[in-house]
């Protein structure tokens, strides 16, 4: 399916697509600076399981828990779906029934990153958006977890094509936003692999994070919202934050990645850009398989 998609595929149906994508995250972005890191772990939650379908977008309703409403997507912050539905609002007023949502998302991210000061890549077009998202058919295994021995990391991104370097490389999306408490203060006190001032720092922060969930700490301690190599100059520093972060320095398939994005920022971007081109046509859905969706929070 993948090789149906055209980077021009909406030149003459809707030529204004990618100004108004653009317009719309540049506003949201100045008025939200969380935007761009919660539209990319959005999009990586929506293709990594079962393609980029916009299947993520889709709200429960009285018959069906969709994926959204499952607990490892709990945590997606509202703003990545806000920016998605309101370039398609602005979308359907100019062209009508005629731009997908996962389109639209995979767009979306690549523009927001670029404002954070990310990459730029092309992004080929022509993906429908998914006519099921079922929270009961997002298996288990089908999203990493930080608590997972990077073997299974590495198995679970092999098993969707992707290498280890990919996967060291889309692991640097994590020099932008944040994780709550939850997601790391267990490893925290035992204090493997911290920096033991940055560990004192975490449990400070973290201290109230029971009565308070909402607690959350910059992933990337450094440059928390530019999107740079600073992820992996931190992590052999002990400035990592999830326990995955540090087990790409302590595993000897994934440390060399590390070591060459750090010192090394320009081949990062290069890598970086060519594995969220290869994430953004993961299990794309074309012609018939797939839908236009009228509201991306809805299927049609
Ligand atoms: C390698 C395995 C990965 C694991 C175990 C992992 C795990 C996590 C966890 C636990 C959080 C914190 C969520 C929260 O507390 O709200 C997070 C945040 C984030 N992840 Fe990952 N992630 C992985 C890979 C990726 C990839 C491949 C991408 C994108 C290409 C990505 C993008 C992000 C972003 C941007 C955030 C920050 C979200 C925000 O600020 O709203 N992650 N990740
Ligand atoms: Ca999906
Ligand atoms: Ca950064």
């Amino acid at each position: 399916a993948e090789s149906q998609l055209t980077t021009d595929f909406y030149s003459k149906s809707c030529p204004r697509f990618l100004d108004i994508v653009r317009d719309t995250i540049t506003n949201k972005q100045i008025t939200t600076p969380t935007t761009a890191a919660a539209a990319l772990r959005l999009f990586f939650h929506d293709c990594f399981p079962n393609g980029c379908d916009a299947s993520v977008l889709v709200s429960s309703t009285a018959f069906t828990t969709a994926e959204r409403d499952s607990s490892i997507n709990l945590s997606l912050p509202g703003d990545g779906f806000d920016v998605v539905i309101r370039a398609k609002t602005a979308l359907e007023l100019a062209c009508p029934n005629t731009v997908s949502c996962s389109d639209v998302l995979a767009v979306a991210v690549r523009d927001l990153l670029v404002t954070v000061g990310g990459p730029y890549y092309e992004i080929s077009l022509g993906r429908r958006d998914s006519r099921v998202s079922k929270s009961s058919l997002l298996l288990a295994g089908s999203l990493p977890l930080p608590s997972s021995p990077i073997s299974k990391l590495v198995e679970q991104f092999a098993s969707r094509g992707f290498s280890v370097r990919e996967m060291v490389a889309l692991s640097g999306a994590h020099t932008i936003g944040f994780s709550h408490c939850k997601e790391f203060t267990a490893r925290v006190n035992d204090t493997a692999g911290y920096n033991p001032r940055f560990a004192d720092a975490l449990r400070k922060a973290c201290s109230n994070y029971r009565n308070d969930p909402t607690i959350s700490v910059f992933n990337d301690v450094m440059t928390p919202n530019k999107f740079d190599n600073m992820y992996f100059q931190n992590i052999p520093k002990g400035l990592g934050l999830l326990e995955s972060d540090h087990g790409l320095y302590s595993d000897p398939r994934t440390r060399p990645f590390v070591e060459l994005y750090a010192r090394d920022q320009a081949r990062f971007f290069r890598d970086f850009a060519g594995a969220m081109q290869k994430l953004s046509v993961y299990g794309v859905l074309t012609g018939p398989r797939g839908e236009i969706r009228r509201r991306c929070d809805a299927i049609n």
